[in-house]
């Protein structure tokens, strides 16, 4: 019988702590500044991990623990030689997000991409069961998917009743693809160490790491609402599935939407909605009073206040007890992905 490695805490304590990834000495330390000050504007009561590659410099290490952020160093993580052409040929770097499943002193990690804002409190999500990979899911309509056969088609899996996905000619239909910028997940020593040998042997793709997740966690994805990771070009492929005033996570991915390097200047980038969630980006990345260093000088009435607004927001939303989303609470307990 083998010993079975206990991953969780000695004492059984149950961590959590929301966590994002930073490369390099570029300007994307921006980006987790202001998703560290969101975190806190939405009452969050749980901590943001940093995992920071060794060429993240000591000033920007040193913004991300002002602000209150646990940074923990990792190393990169390299795919095999291959001949692939990324999406975006920097996503090679986003290897390195695999780290993150040996971060065992937490039970559960809530990922953000340094590129999303939280405008309301997620802390619920938490308490979603284990045993799932919860993550929201992706549209395929921009020309970042021309090379595959849905973008080829014109099939969707956010409107799969438009194009019929002729199963004839191309095969089964693909499994339910999610967006790799947010997502819920267990970090797992066997999961960790199986997730690295896996990726020796997996031919890289265009997108990535984001294909190899979606490869990897394919038989224990549960989509969430896109209330969690607005992917911005769900505003111009599918408004249709877009509640914009219900988003609660915005996914700042579209090409040109950084709001540190916003132009306007790229096509969709003059869309007054763009604009708006652009200047709620810059409005709270601007705001002192979410400044680390002037949080804790708050009164203690305050704090009272803020401990009743937290308790309202712990409840798991209406939708996910009597929506198609309960679904994702009436699945048996999938096996471990380990
Ligand atoms: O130079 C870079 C590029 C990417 N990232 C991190 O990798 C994530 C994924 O890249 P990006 O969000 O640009 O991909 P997209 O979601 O736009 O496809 C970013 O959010 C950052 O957290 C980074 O730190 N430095
Ligand atoms: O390395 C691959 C990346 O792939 C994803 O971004 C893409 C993808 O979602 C496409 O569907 C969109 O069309 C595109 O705009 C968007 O940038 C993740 O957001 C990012 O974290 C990372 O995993
Ligand atoms: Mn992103």
């Amino acid at each position: 019988m083998a010993t079975v490695i206990n991953t969780k805490l000695s004492n059984g304590g149950k961590k959590r702590a929301y966590v994002t990834f930073l490369a390099g000495n570029g300007d994307y330390v921006k980006g987790v500044v202001g998703l560290a000050k969101g975190l806190r504007k939405a009452k969050s009561k749980y901590p943001l991990v940093v995992a920071v590659l060794p060429d993240v410099p000591v000033d920007h290490r040193r913004q991300l623990l002002d602000q209150g952020c646990l940074v923990k160093e990792i190393q990169p993580v390299c795919p095999p030689e291959n001949q692939t052409q990324f999406a975006m040929a920097y996503y090679v770097l986003n290897y390195s997000k695999l780290r993150i499943w040996k971060f065992v002193e937490y039970s559960t990690m809530i990922y953000l991409d340094g590129d999303i804002q939280v405008f309301e409190n997620i802390d619920h999500l938490f308490d979603l069961p284990d045993g799932n990979f919860y993550a929201v899911k992706d549209c395929f309509c921009e020309k970042t998917w021309s090379h595959t056969p849905q973008y080829k088609i014109g099939y969707c899996q956010q409107c799969p009743e438009k194009v019929t996905w002729p199963e004839s000619e191309l095969g089964p239909k693909p499994p339910l693809y999610f967006n790799a910028g947010m997502f819920v997940y267990e970090p797992s020593l066997p999961t960790y160490y199986n997730l690295l040998e896996t990726l020796n042997v997996v031919p890289p793709t265009p997108f990535a790491e984001q294909d190899f997740l979606n490869m990897y966690f394919k038989d224990i994805y549960k989509p969430i609402p896109p209330a969690y990771n607005l992917v911005l070009a769900m505003l111009w492929r599918h408004p249709e599935n877009v509640e914009l005033d219900k988003a609660k996570v915005v996914h700042y991915c579209a090409a040109g939407s950084k709001p540190w390097r916003f132009t306007g200047k790229e096509e969709n980038m003059e869309r007054q909605d763009i604009k708006m969630l652009v200047k709620k980006w810059w409005d709270i990345y601007n705001d002192e009073s979410l400044d680390y260093k002037n949080i804790n000088v708050r009164s203690k009435q305050e704090k009272e206040e803020e401990d009743v607004h937290r308790k309202q927001q712990t409840t798991m939303p209406q939708f996910f007890t009597d929506s198609s989303e309960a679904g994702v609470f009436h699945y048996a307990k999938a096996p471990s992905a380990a």
